[in-house]
């Protein structure tokens, strides 16, 4: 790991050495800051210091506060009286007045990326001064060529003049950052980036933080990095911040911490059966639900069976169909082939998201944040939503007892606050994310369809998500997670099938349920020819 880092991530040192950026005074100082919302203390005293010419990273359970520290540096929030924040040693105003990081040289980079994808490429790197009144003016030949200078400066293959809705997901992350590193200006202080690798495959992270490596490679500019990804973490930052609770838990430098170690700073304890597997039986039950010849997207003729308690994970490199399979399955995506739950065959070409849910069918989508709540109602509106109606045929029109029972889901889902009536837009990103699940879960499901069920979900809250789908499936339901987090598949699945092309590449079973072979079969699936299509099911060791 550390040949790695070094080699990936040699920035800071290798400036100290070279004698680039002398200047060693802090980039940002954070001190006392403390910011409270009605009776709940969000940020709690808190310290951080962000050195020149280093990724520092801001680690902590869902809702221990990082956002809201992003949010003070944003102008968003205005923290409470007695904190001081200094950007190179010059004191910013408190609150942040509007667009003030501007003038000191920060950005940002949201995990919603905010860009608009019906303009092109540079209209979006030009958004800041289109919106701020200027874009009548801008002289837009001389702008696609210095996109174009920018993009191959930090050698990113993107053509300028493309709408960035026809880009891929990663394609739209590396634009993101390019436009927050061309908005840093002179100054060139702080790049801050919310999870943006969140919804990337893992292989095409490395390219977006190569780019963070070069911005920061001049020894001076600095990257304060939101994330879950504890290896994300391990091998990309040199420093990490803990926060715990709106506190500082700890600092440590990423050369002498370990990934066990920044666990229990997180969630204050060890966390159980975090990088090994419980041993689980294999699957019994009989073939419940059957997928033939599902042709949706890449996805091409893709046959494979769920048995009765069973979780069969899906997964592959972008583009492999992984992200296609689930909403082809729903009806949330035009496709063709059938898929038979308990008996009952359903023609895909004319699958709706109604019937599904009749037939007890859920799918979470990966995007829930857009996809999955209403933030001006309640977490217990949001959580009754679908099922509202059965919901008050079961327990009668009582409010007290609807609320109670969404209580009830609330605790076992560890949404926080446990609190119904608080408003969904007010919790944290990853307790939407747990309250979308117990949204879905709590409707006695026959079939769940998971996309990449922890995305933004912290280590603790991830592995009682993990329990409740073991529990889940332990009760009979059928399970299928289509996700590229190999760590998460090898904890839940009891089958994985590796997409390549569109075509099974190969399936795995038993002792090869492990994050590595996982990762190395994805690997192999880029370079071995797949599999010829086979239109009988997936069978161990296909
Ligand atoms: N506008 C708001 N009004 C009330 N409470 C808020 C508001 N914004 C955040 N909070 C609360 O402040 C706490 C910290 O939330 P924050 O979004 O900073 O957490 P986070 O560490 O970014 O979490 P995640 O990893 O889930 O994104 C949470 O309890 C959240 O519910």
């Amino acid at each position: 790991m550390t040949d790695t880092r070094e080699a990936r991530l040699g920035s800071a040192a290798s400036a100290a050495a070279a004698g680039v950026g002398a200047d060693t005074a802090p980039v940002l100082r954070i001190s006392g800051l403390t910011k409270r919302f009605g009776g709940l203390t969000a940020l709690d005293d808190v310290d951080l210091e962000v050195r020149p010419g280093q990724v520092h990273a801001l680690l902590g359970e869902n809702g221990s506060g990082k956002s809201t520290l992003i949010k003070v540096l944003s102008g968003t929030y205005a923290p409470d009286p007695g904190a001081t924040i200094e950007v190179r040693g010059d004191r910013l105003p408190l609150p942040v007045p509007p667009g003030h990081f501007r003038r000191v040289g920060i950005s940002f980079v949201h995990q919603d990326l905010a860009l608009v994808p019906s303009l092109g490429v540079t209209e979006n790197l030009r958004l800041a001064s289109v919106v701020a009144g200027r874009g009548p003016f801008v002289r837009w030949g001389a702008e696609h060529r210095a996109a174009a200078a920018l993009f191959e400066r930090y050698g990113v293959d993107i053509d300028p003049r493309a709408r960035v809705e026809a880009l891929t997901d990663t394609q739209k992350a590396l634009v993101a950052i390019l436009r927050a590193v061309s908005e840093l200006g002179d100054e060139r202080s702080l790049i801050v980036l919310d999870e943006p690798t969140v919804f990337l495959p893992p292989d095409d992270a490395d390219l977006l933080f190569r780019v963070v490596k070069d911005l920061v490679s001049d020894g001076r500019t600095s990257a304060l990095l939101v994330s879950h990804d504890m290896s994300e973490v391990l091998e990309y930052a040199d420093r990490v911040t803990v926060l715990r609770a709106g506190r500082v838990q700890a600092h440590r430098d990423t050369a002498t911490t370990t990934a066990d170690e920044l666990v229990s700073l997180i969630v204050g304890r060890g966390v159980e059966g975090q990088t090994t597997r419980a041993s689980r039986p294999a699957a019994t039950g009989d073939a419940v639900v059957r997928v033939r010849d599902l042709t949706v997207g890449p996805v091409d003729g893709l046959s494979f069976d769920v048995a009765d308690g069973e979780v069969v994970g899906i997964t592959g490199l972008a583009g492999s169909g992984v992200e296609d399979v689930l909403p082809g399955l729903y009806g949330a995506r035009t496709a063709t082939g059938t898929l038979t739950l308990d008996g009952a065959t359903t023609d895909l070409a004319r699958a709706t998201p109604a019937d599904s849910i009749a037939r007890h069918v859920v799918y979470v989508p990966a995007d829930r944040k857009r996809e999955g709540g209403a933030l001006t109602l309640s977490v217990e509106q949001n959580v009754t939503l679908p099922v509202l109606g059965r919901l008050r045929g079961l327990l009668g029109l009582s409010p007290a007892r609807e609320r109670s029972h969404v209580a009830g889901l609330v605790r076992e889902y560890d949404v926080r606050p446990a609190d119904p009536a608080a408003l969904f837009g007010t919790l944290s990103g990853g307790n939407q994310q747990k309250a979308v699940l117990a949204k879905w879960m709590q409707d006695d499901p026959r079939l769940v369809l998971l996309q990449e069920p922890t995305q933004g979900i912290d280590v603790g809250a991830r592995a009682a998500i993990f329990a409740m789908l073991r529990r889940s499936a332990d009760q009979g339901v059928s399970i299928v997670c289509a996700s590229t987090d190999h760590d998460q598949l090898a904890q839940v699945c009891d089958r994985v099938v590796v997409l390549a092309h569109g075509r099974v590449h190969d399936v795995l079973t038993g002792d090869r349920i492990d994050r590595d072979v996982i990762a190395a079969a994805v690997v192999a699936s880029t370079v071995d020819p797949p599999t010829p299509v086979d239109s009988s099911p997936v069978k161990e060791n296909a």
